[in-house]
């Protein structure tokens, strides 16, 4: 199969996994996927619904089959699992990951797979959604979307080069980053975001007057909290992985607060205006330039 792969191992195929699966697929790039999960319940429904071709519950008894494994579980599960293929990888075997954090995936890959480096390929889809599961795999999720790549000095361009074009094959446009720029960049226009809806809807859920509030919860607060309805494994993980950088985002929007809360008691608005269109430039600016890479 020309820059195809014959045999596709994915773990964890939920979202990210199945939709990298099932984009293969449609591009004719591998002829058989074998799903690893925890739950027989998530892996029966993938089989049913075409993502995977074959299921199993263990890892170490299909990584001899695997051309290419994607780790698409979450990041603190990846140890476990790289830690489980290692002695049954064949050498041409590529192992790379999506997980949404870099810099402790490459230690991981240190750790469990220093003999297997020059096929690991830490990689990222800047593309999802809050929606988790086999079920909620689709195609074209990854159609004009970006993929970061955080290869490893060892990394072989042969097995860079291969990831690089099956993501390419799934409609992505490549980037590459060291994994500390990574993990910065994501920590403030991902993480953090997160982190802010799961703490806002919380605050609002424990009010007295709660289901009054979210009686007339409209447009604004869906659109400020669709993400707090993301998976909470996937994120305790991913606040863990990046805690550094996140502390500092978290500094930094604190003092962001402080201000805005001087402004309003001071009912200062010359503030409250710079404040406000100084953001308003900066997103519409943004989201044009999101719209002109053919994103949505
Ligand atoms: N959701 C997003 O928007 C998004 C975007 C980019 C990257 N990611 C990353 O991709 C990965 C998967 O995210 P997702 O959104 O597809 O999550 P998901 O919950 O849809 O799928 C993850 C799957 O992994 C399985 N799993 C958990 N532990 C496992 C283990 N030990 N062995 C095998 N399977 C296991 C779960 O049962 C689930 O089916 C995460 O690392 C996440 O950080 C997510
Ligand atoms: O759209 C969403 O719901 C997402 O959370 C996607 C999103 C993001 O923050 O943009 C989340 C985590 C990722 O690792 C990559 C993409």
């Amino acid at each position: 199969m020309q820059q195809g792969i014959t045999t596709l191992v994915v773990v964890g195929v939920g979202l990210i996994g199945g939709s990298f699966a099932l984009s293969l697929k449609r591009a004719g790039k591998v002829q058989h996927v074998i799903g690893v999960g925890r739950t027989l319940d998530n892996l029966t429904r993938a089989l049913e619904l075409g993502v995977v071709d074959e299921i199993s519950q263990d890892l170490a008894a299909v990584a001899s089959r695997a051309d290419m494994v994607l780790l698409a579980c979450p990041v603190g599960q990846m140890g476990r699992m790289m830690q489980a293929m290692a002695p049954h990888l064949q050498p041409h075997a590529i192992v790379s990951d999506a997980g949404s954090t870099k810099g402790d995936v490459a230690e991981l890959f240190r750790t469990h797979l220093a003999d297997h480096l020059a096929g690991c390929v830490p990689a990222h889809p800047i593309a999802g959604s809050e929606l988790s599961g086999a079920a909620a795999a689709q195609y074209g999720l990854y159609e004009k979307r970006k993929v970061v790549l955080t290869p490893l000095p060892e990394t072989s361009s042969g097995a860079c080069d291969k990831v690089a074009g099956l993501w390419q094959a799934c409609g992505a446009v490549i980037h590459r980053m060291s994994p500390a720029e990574h993990d910065s960049v994501f920590a403030t226009v991902s993480h953090l975001p997160h982190l802010l809806a799961f703490a806002y809807v919380g605050m609002v859920a424990g009010k007295p007057d709660a289901e009054r509030c979210f009686d007339f919860a409209a447009t604004g607060f869906r659109d400020f909290t669709r993400i707090a309805g993301s998976h909470p494994e996937m994120w305790k993980d991913i606040t863990l992985a990046n805690r550094s950088a996140l502390l500092d985002e978290l500094e930094r929007y604190r003092l962001a607060l402080a201000a805005l809360t001087e402004q309003v008691a001071a009912s200062d608005e010359a503030g409250l205006a710079s404040t406000f269109d100084t953001a308003r430039t900066a997103r519409v600016g943004w989201y044009q330039r999101f719209l002109r890479e053919g994103q949505t």
